[in-house]
């Protein structure tokens, strides 16, 4: 599957803290991440993500378009909601096209602690009926 990995600054030793207890589920997968993000995660764990933009300079719409064109899996995506983000609309973007496409979204550590849960017990099958279709 392809996952990708997002967190806002206060948010983001949390986001390693979850990628190293989780680097066991994560590991099988397609990892993708914004900038900052991306790079803290590999630099505490060694996972190999493909890194876009950071954030405010464009990464959430970078992963709002594989979210578009349906080939994004699931997005953890560790918002910080008491903190203004210069880049709000295309946060608010990238939580919209994942409603539009149904893309499985975690927005704060408990749902991203389910998810990755489902991740490794097989939930996501149900995605490569969507890879055959298109
Ligand atoms: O701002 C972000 C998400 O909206 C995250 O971007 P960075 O990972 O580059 O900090």
């Amino acid at each position: 599957m392809k996952i990708a990995l997002i967190a806002h600054d206060k948010k983001k030793d949390d986001m390693v803290q979850f990628t190293i207890a989780y680097k066991h589920i994560l590991e099988k997968h397609d990892l993708f991440a914004t900038g900052t993000t991306g790079l803290r995660i590999q630099e505490a764990t060694g996972l190999k993500i493909h890194r876009f933009q950071s954030g405010p300079l464009g990464g959430d719409q970078e992963i709002g378009a594989l979210v578009a064109k349906n080939e994004m899996d699931a997005v953890f995506f560790f918002r910080d909601p008491l903190t203004a983000q210069p880049h709000e609309p295309d946060v608010s973007a990238l939580i919209r096209l994942c409603d539009v496409y149904a893309i499985p979204l975690a927005t704060n550590m408990g749902t991203a602690e389910i998810l990755v849960k489902g991740l490794e017990r097989g939930d996501f099958t149900w995605r490569n009926i969507i890879h055959e279709k298109n």
